[in-house]
């Protein structure tokens, strides 16, 4: 909660981490860039004054005008350092950022994950924590610059003419007034055109994530509506807030650069009441002119600001996500790889899914979990798997509560293999070896072997260097299950979880994957979720669930004749074995 108050600068220089001291030193150059922009002022008014005076040492006037063009050049070589500086720390910011963003994924409960649509993820951490770059970069250099160097201008004003200083103000406040009109409801108009750009990113990648149900539907035009009206709205909302802001625009942009109005026609009657001298006025002209310019460009930055803490405050509202209550290091080591869930409630949302689960599982013993389809099996995979935390009682491994594990420690333990198994858009050999990062070639083409994809995967294009699409895409789902479960094999955990792992393999190979699933849990401690009963009926334990609760436990042949609902379902699974027999 604390870290919500964190002003927008106070994170940004907080993910600047070591390069905090390039925006020090990117502001201390953009004042030097300041004062080496001021002198030349002083040096034309010295130069005007002379030429007035009547002075004829033309060396005196060269001396000044060579003064004049190294002050800016030391101008421009302070003003190039001080951005080159702060793009750095910039660059540091936005990695920074990211990082943080991904970490914090990692440690936040699926469900955040599930629950926000991926093209938001997508537009804040790449689209908009990117557009704060230039701003970012430039901002501290420039707003420096452009802010202080008015206002040592102004007071160098006020010491040769305080009435006419006076009167080169009144144009700029007003126009700046003008300004202050455009930032009337900033937040909420600029909050508004990023949600229309969430809501067009979230349709650009449901409609391409969605192109299979799409076509095979014929939605295209209603799937293309959803995504125009989207791009509609976004445009819409930036017109809107444009046209609203456009009369105060104008106006500041016209009032405030004339200065002249006043000290013109001011300084001139000055002149002639005898209170001004015509150097001083014309020095006053030059000056007036140096003002409103620079202040326009320092308060241009400031909406940047507003659109910065905007995004900031996305950035945080990610940060601030609860996490998964697990230590950075754990506190106790399990005495072996036994799981037992005591109690376990839980609830995707308010609606409570699971209502008192109690499971024990011996090490190195077979566990099957069946029931019918929406009972929770894999919600009860999901806890074990720590993607997300149980609302009340415990899971324990080898008697350790799994809340006292580090993330890291209990990863080492558990291998999770889903229906559905992602597959990175990389070569097969790489998507493999995300089981075990320091695995050898070899050890990768032995694990293929034992798991059965060997043979396929050498008729692929280009064998294990094979690119498979985002998701796995250009595989089968069976090719995809065997590539997940020899990416578990070779994580060679003691605990294996296998969420109908088999789902999508033709009866052909199930025999060579049940075979590779027999290697891969050889010794271990195994929980199966399996709609085929055929496949679990060996298990050393079957927990039937029903509707969030385990209704038995026991061997097939027990729960054959105590669990009615288990027979229910055995009888009718061998029903479909024999008729797809019959149909053979
Ligand atoms: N991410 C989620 N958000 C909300 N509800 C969910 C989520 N995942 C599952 N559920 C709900 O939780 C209940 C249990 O789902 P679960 O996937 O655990 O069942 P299951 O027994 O594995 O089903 P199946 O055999 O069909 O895979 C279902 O009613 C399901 O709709």
């Amino acid at each position: 909660m604390e870290e919500k108050k964190k002003s927008t600068m106070r994170w940004i220089l907080e993910w600047a981490g070591q390069k905090k001291m390039d925006y020090v030193w990117s502001v201390i150059l953009g004042m030097g860039n300041v004062i080496f922009k001021i002198i030349p002022y002083f040096l034309i008014a010295t130069i005007v004054r002379m030429f007035l005076e009547g002075n004829k040492d033309f060396n005196t006037y060269l001396k000044n005008s060579i003064c004049i063009a190294i002050s800016f050049i030391v101008a421009e070589f302070c003003h190039s350092l001080s951005t080159t500086l702060s793009h750095k720390a910039t660059f540091t910011v936005l990695s920074n950022i990211r990082k943080a963003c991904f970490e914090k994924l990692a440690r936040v409960p699926l469900g955040y994950v599930k629950d926000t649509s991926s093209g938001t993820f997508k537009n804040i951490m790449v689209e908009r924590i990117d557009s704060i770059e230039t701003t970012l970069a430039h901002i501290i250099p420039e707003f420096t610059s452009n802010l202080m160097g008015p206002v040592v201008v102004l007071i160098y004003f006020f010491t040769i003419d305080y009435r006419l200083a006076l009167w080169s103000l009144l144009p700029i406040i007003i126009g700046f007034l003008s300004y202050f009109g455009m930032m009337i409801d900033f937040k909420p108009n600029f909050e508004k055109t990023v949600n229309a750009t969430k809501d067009l990113n979230d349709a650009a990648v449901e409609y391409i994530d969605g192109i299979e149900v799409i076509k095979a539907f014929g939605k295209t035009e209603s799937s293309y509506a959803k995504f125009t009206s989207a791009a509609k709205a976004y445009a819409n909302s930036f017109i809107s807030w444009m046209k609203k802001c456009s009369i105060y625009h104008a106006l500041m942009m016209t009032i405030t650069p004339y200065t002249l109005l006043t000290v013109l026609p001011f300084g001139a009657h000055y002149v002639e009441n005898g209170t001004l001298t015509m150097p001083d006025f014309i020095l006053c002209i030059i000056l007036s002119l140096g003002i409103a310019g620079p202040l326009i460009t320092a308060f241009s930055y400031t909406d940047d600001l507003g659109k910065i803490g905007v995004i900031v405050d996305e950035v945080v509202g990610i940060l601030d996500q609860p996490e998964l209550n697990r230590p950075y290091k754990s506190t106790s080591v399990p005495k072996d790889n036994s799981i037992e869930l005591s109690d376990v409630k839980f609830g995707y949302h308010d609606k409570e899914i699971l209502h008192g689960i109690n499971m024990e599982c011996k090490a190195g013993s077979v566990n099957a979990i069946v029931g019918p389809s929406g009972s929770g099996k894999s919600t009860i995979a999901k806890l074990i798997a720590s993607l997300w935390d149980v609302n009340s009682g415990s899971i324990k491994i080898g008697g350790v509560d799994i809340k006292q594990m580090s993330l890291m420690d209990f990863n080492q333990k558990i291998a999770y293999v889903a229906q559905d198994n992602y597959l990175f858009n990389e070569t097969v050999r790489e998507n493999i070896r995300q089981g075990n990062p320091n695995a050898s070639d070899e050890d990768i083409i032995e694990v293929t072997k034992k798991s059965g994809c060997y043979d396929f995967i050498m008729q692929l294009e280009n064998g294990f260097d094979t690119i498979v699409g985002g998701a796995g895409g250009h595989l089968s789902g069976g090719e995809r299950q065997r590539i997940s479960i020899a990416r578990a094999m070779l994580k060679d955990a003691p605990i294996v979880i296998l969420d109908e792992a088999t789902a999508y393999t033709d009866p052909e190979n199930e025999a060579i994957l049940q075979n590779s699933i027999a290697k891969l849990v050889e010794g271990k401690t195994l929980i199966v979720i399996a709609h085929r009963l055929s496949t679990i009926k060996d298990s050393d334990q079957i927990f039937v669930v029903n509707d969030g609760n385990v209704v038995a436990h026991g061997k097939h042949e027990q729960l054959l004749l105590s669990c009615s609902l288990y027979k229910d379902m055995w009888n009718a699974h061998i029903s479909v074995k024999d008729t797809v027999k019959e149909g053979e």
